[in-house]
């Protein structure tokens, strides 16, 4: 038997636990259809769609575990990909870090991606783990420009009319995806030093002072947030489906 160290894997960990309350009542967000499978067989088909990825970690709703479970072995990922399942958290970020604590000592790249985006390219997939592995980045993000001008407002509750305090230069500004990308070792150390509120990881890698680079993301890597973004999802799918003749 060799003593040689286990070759360096890419994982991705996809936080899944959320009840989806902007989508409107109904199961988990993860767990609810998109083209008549659901949205987390579809985002863990995206990651291990990508040669790169040798294992998911699926965080689920902790009410859920064993059915996810299920589910999942209903629809087997490639054989070079494991998936393991694990519950998660009261926020985002709770279920990230359980994520995180379920991954082997051979991982050194981690993708965080959002169930909630389930039809983002492989092509992405691999860009953000080619800027982690090849370009050496600490940190790596998917992002696309703004369509819409954006203001800083005084924020107001009741549709009371919002005093706006400025509009940052658009051509600065972008939207922020996922997958993101990550060496483990700052990922780890960011969930372990950076408290309070936060919308994304690379946000508290930027807090712990460590280099954080965009690369292009993808229009069809939308969030599946609001009833409308169901919508536009099931478009996309049967689009793709017209395309690839199936
Ligand atoms: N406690 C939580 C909250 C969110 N998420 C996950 O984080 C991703 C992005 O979150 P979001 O789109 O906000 O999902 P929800 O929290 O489910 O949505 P809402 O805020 O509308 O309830 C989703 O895949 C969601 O399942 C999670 O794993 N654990
Ligand atoms: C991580 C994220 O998808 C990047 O855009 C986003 O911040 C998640 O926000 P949410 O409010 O938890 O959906």
């Amino acid at each position: 038997m060799s003593d040689a160290a286990p070759p360096a894997r890419t994982a991705a960990v996809i936080p899944a636990a959320g009840r989806g309350v902007r989508l409107g009542p109904g199961a988990p967000k993860a767990l609810r259809t998109l083209g008549g499978t659901p949205m987390l067989v579809h985002a863990v088909r995206a990651m291990s769609a990508s040669r790169a990825v040798s294992l998911v970690v699926v965080v689920a709703p902790p009410d859920d575990v064993a059915a996810v479970r299920t589910l999942l072995d209903e629809y087997p990922a490639p054989e070079r990909t494991e998936v393991v399942v694990v519950p998660g958290g009261a926020t985002r970020q709770d279920s990230v870090r359980h994520g995180l604590d379920a991954l082997p000592d051979s991982v050194t790249t981690v993708l965080v991606h959002d169930a909630a985006r389930p039809l983002v390219p492989v092509d992405t997939v691999d860009a953000v783990i080619e800027a982690v592995r090849d370009g050496g980045a600490p940190a790596v993000v998917p992002a696309v420009p703004l369509a819409d001008t954006v203001k800083e407002v005084e924020p107001a509750a009741d549709g009371t009319p919002e005093p706006v305090l400025g509009t940052p230069e658009r051509a600065r500004l972008r939207a922020v995806q996922t997958p993101q990308g990550f060496d483990r070792a700052t990922l780890v150390r960011a969930h372990r030093e950076v408290t309070g509120e936060v919308t994304d990881d690379a946000s508290m890698v930027e807090r712990l002072g460590v280099r954080v680079v965009a690369v292009p993301g993808h229009e069809e890597a939308f969030k599946v947030t609001r009833p409308l973004d169901l919508v536009l999802a099931e478009a996309v799918l049967a689009r793709r489906r017209v395309n690839d003749g199936f």
